[in-house]
């Protein structure tokens, strides 16, 4: 027999209180991968309880590698790797499976993964990621959704990226530290995510610098074989996802365990919209006014304003003052929450790449999908707003990228509560 969860929002409460983010789904992956370049232990903390997280232990330990996940400690013994094949319904479960591409080829020499699956937001091709890997002298085979790459010592390379792949970018990276000689990466992903990862395998031993910049510099190095322990940073779409949970039931929330400039794009927004944003060390308070403005938004690359924060915005655009236009320009299928939060009364109409929102001043809770993880955060901060109860199916995508999502909105006062059926 098969139940569904799903997640129960009763609106008009205005959250209030404290709250600390957890580390980044999207670094963490990427740094789990990427203990696989080397030898010795690794240890991790701050790791999100996120199925995502258990995913990629799952991929670890299907290659052999020993993991022990304790709390938010996870210690990884990467010297037993013996498998170069992650299995396909693995690799399916999440678009980050196809970070292993990297390391098992700059270690082994080879590996054969699935087409990775993960939000259904985009076409979400590969090209740049083999095109990096080929010119570091990989043969790739990517045939009928199955990629297969071999490579007698990865040499390196001055590569171009045609756009500013993260996973790309991580993927060379990652390929890189082991090959011979230096790898240029230009029109790199500037990322926090892509700091963080070179932080970390510098730690292990790489010769990595200039991330966070659009070139990256890799000299090969032989091997990894430093002992290391490594705290990952807050996520910041989490971040901005809460401080759009503060804003759009006019409450006030300090959040804790933040690096403010990671969040810079979201804070000039809600700025702009009207929303008093006080910034300090490591935490934020956000205080949100009875009504807000429009405002225009265009999602880029970062530093621009992230993707994954698109369609948070646009629900607590939904409910200003005035006709907002957001463009995506990063996944060409990135609205599919506009259908559902119609559903809730929203008056949002799509051209092409752009969203049309004119502000309304009630959102009506009533039953949604959740069709992606972020979209899944869109109707939860809609519920929030929202008169009455919002029901939110899907809730599996939620749990992809957000810890305990509603017990942490319950200690704001949020009535938020998941059924199983
Ligand atoms: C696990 C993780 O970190 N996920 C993040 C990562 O995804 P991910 O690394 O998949 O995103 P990319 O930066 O690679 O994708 C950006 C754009 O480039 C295109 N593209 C990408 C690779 C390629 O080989 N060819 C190609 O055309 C994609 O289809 C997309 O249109 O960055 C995205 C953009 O900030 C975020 O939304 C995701 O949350
Ligand atoms: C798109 C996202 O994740 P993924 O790349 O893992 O699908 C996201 O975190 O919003």
């Amino acid at each position: 027999m098969s139940w569904v969860e799903r997640l129960l929002v009763t609106g008009g409460t205005r959250l209030r209180g404290s709250i600390a983010i957890s580390g980044a789904k999207n670094a963490i992956l990427p740094l789990l991968a990427g203990s696989l370049l080397s030898e010795r232990p690794v240890v991790l903390e701050g790791v999100p309880s996120l199925i995502d997280v258990k995913t990629m232990k799952d991929a670890l330990e299907s290659l052999g590698v020993k993991v022990n996940w304790t709390g938010d400690t996870m210690q990884i013994d990467p010297s037993s790797l013996r498998s170069l094949e992650v299995p396909p319904t693995l690799a399916r479960r999440m678009r980050a499976s196809n970070l292993v591409m990297g390391p098992l080829l700059g270690r082994c020499g080879r590996f054969k993964v699935s087409y990775p699956g993960g939000c259904t937001i985009g076409s979400r091709p590969m090209d740049l990621h083999l095109k990096g890997l080929r010119a570091c002298g990989a043969v790739i085979d990517d045939d009928h959704g199955c990629i297969t790459a071999e490579a007698a010592g990865l040499q390196g390379a001055d590569i171009h990226l045609d756009f500013p792949s993260v996973g790309a970018t991580e993927n060379i990276m990652m390929a890189a530290t082991l090959a011979r000689g230096t790898t240029i990466i230009r029109n790199a992903a500037r990322e926090p995510e892509i700091v963080e990862l070179q932080n970390f395998l510098n730690k292990l031993g790489a010769r990595i610098r200039g991330a966070g910049m659009d070139t990256i510099r890799i000299d090969g190095v032989k091997k990894l074989n430093q002992e290391i322990a490594h705290r990952v940073i807050p996520d910041r779409i989490e971040t901005g996802t809460f401080m759009v949970a503060a804003a759009i039931t006019r409450g006030e929330v300090l959040i804790n365990n933040v690096i403010p400039e990671h969040v810079e794009a979201v804070t000039a927004k809600l700025r702009e919209a009207g929303v008093s944003i006080k910034e300090e060390d490591d935490r934020i308070i956000v205080t949100a006014p009875s009504n807000w403005k429009a405002v225009d938004i265009r999602t880029m690359p970062f530093p621009g304003f992230p993707t994954d924060m698109q369609p948070q915005m646009m629900v607590f655009l939904a409910l200003a003052q005035g006709t907002s236009i957001i463009t995506e320009n990063i996944f060409e299928n990135r609205f599919r929450h506009v259908g559902e939060l119609r559903r809730m009364g929203s008056q949002i109409r799509l051209e092409g790449r752009s969203a049309v929102i004119t502000g309304i001043k009630d959102l009506t809770g009533t039953v949604v999908e959740a069709t992606d993880l972020r979209a899944g955060a869109a109707l939860v901060l809609g519920g929030l707003a929202a008169e009455n109860t919002t029901i939110i199916e899907g809730v599996q995508h939620l749990d992809r990228g957000y810890e305990n999502l509603e017990s942490r909105l319950k200690m704001l006062g949020a009535q938020v509560s998941r059924e199983i059926i």
